[in-house]
């Protein structure tokens, strides 16, 4: 009897081994991110994701200003936040290309505690069909656009961090940016490099305090993915609705939490974490917890992928025999 039971611990030895040694290995270390009485700063606050992210982060006690395109939408943003929350948000109208009038906002605002990287356009279309003008636009406002945001932003928020606690620089990229999907060249290629971006800056700012992450959204209820579904490929709907829709509001909880907890990669839902943990990479990570699942769910999450590939594949294979 004792026998067995010595045998029935030891088989727990081995995964608690590999939980302490995680414990004692991930970087960069957990961190929290207090988002009450601090300067939120959020692009493409206007609308969609962003707005809501406006809402909850002001509800919370944020400061918070938001930066678009368009004033009225600004406007109207403010008014709806005043509303419900109660507060003032400060507005910028500037577009994320133009890195003069994005340096005049940032300056304008002063210095960011927190800054949501969001402004995003999305245009699904297959490649040999959409404008090189178009891509050049997507990866301009998406990619490029973040790069000035950042470029703006970091100085302050780097000058301002030894009196202010821990910073925060949250990218919002998509579930096709971390896996590529049919109508998505384009755009799935502008949020694969905010991943790139995102490690490699993590790197470079981690010792002033900063802590980055990314957030993965599945298809989200916004006023741009009702624009979007207008021209989309029937192929990139029934390949994206692998993965479901959600409401604004839940992708936006999801994302404050995942900042506030400092998580590097933030998934949204349920899909989302499998997706996570399957292009897992090379990817920081400041759970232990998470950590362990990753290492213990590689393989069978590779075949699950695989699994993923097949049926899409197979959609793909049905769609063009249906075609001809
Ligand atoms: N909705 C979805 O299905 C998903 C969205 N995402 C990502 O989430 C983010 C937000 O998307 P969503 O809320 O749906 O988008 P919306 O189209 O609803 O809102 C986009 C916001 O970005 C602003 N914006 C667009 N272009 C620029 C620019 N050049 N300069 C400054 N601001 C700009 C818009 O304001 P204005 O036009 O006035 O400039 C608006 O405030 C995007 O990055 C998107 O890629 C990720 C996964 C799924
Ligand atoms: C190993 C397990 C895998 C788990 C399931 C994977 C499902 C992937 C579906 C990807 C959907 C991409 C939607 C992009 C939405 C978006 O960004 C546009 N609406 C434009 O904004």
């Amino acid at each position: 009897m004792a026998v067995v039971n010595l045998f029935y611990i030891s088989l727990l030895l081995p995964p608690l081994f590999l939980l302490f040694l995680l414990f004692l290995i991930i970087r960069p270390r957990p961190v929290q991110i207090p988002i009450k009485k601090r300067h939120v700063f959020i692009t493409g606050g206007s609308s969609g994701i962003g707005l809501a992210l406006a809402h909850q982060a002001a509800s919370e006690g944020a400061h918070v200003s938001i930066l678009s395109r368009s004033i009225d939408k600004l406007e109207e943003a403010k008014n709806a936040i005043k509303l419900s929350a109660g507060i003032d948000v400060a507005i910028f109208a500037a577009d994320v290309r133009d890195f003069e009038a994005v340096q005049r906002a940032v300056d304008e605002a002063g210095p960011i505690d927190v800054l949501i990287v969001n402004q995003g356009v999305f245009v699904a279309q297959e490649l040999e069909e959409q404008k090189l003008d178009e891509v050049r636009f997507i990866i301009d406002v998406n990619l490029m656009g973040s790069f000035n945001m950042i470029k703006a932003a970091l100085p302050g928020m780097k000058r301002s961090r030894k009196d202010r606690g821990p910073g925060s620089i949250a990218l919002m990229s998509s579930q096709a940016g971390q896996v590529g999907i049919y109508g998505y060249t384009a755009y799935s290629a502008s949020k694969f490099g905010l991943r790139g971006l995102a490690e490699a800056l993590q790197q470079e700012v981690i010792g002033d305090n900063i802590h980055v992450s990314l957030v993965f959204p599945p298809d989200t209820e916004t006023p741009g993915l009702v624009e979007e579904n207008k021209r989309k490929p029937q192929l990139t709907s029934i390949i994206a609705a692998s993965s479901g829709a959600m409401k604004a509001d839940q992708v936006a909880k999801k994302a404050l939490d995942g900042i506030k907890s400092g998580s590097f990669i933030i998934p949204c839902n349920f899909e989302g974490i499998l997706l996570s943990i399957a292009t897992a990479g090379l990817s920081p990570q400041r759970s232990y917890l998470m950590a362990f699942v990753e290492v213990v769910a590689a393989g069978i999450l590779r075949i699950a992928g695989l699994c993923f590939q097949w049926n899409w594949y197979g959609s793909i294979e049905k769609w063009h025999v249906q075609k001809n």
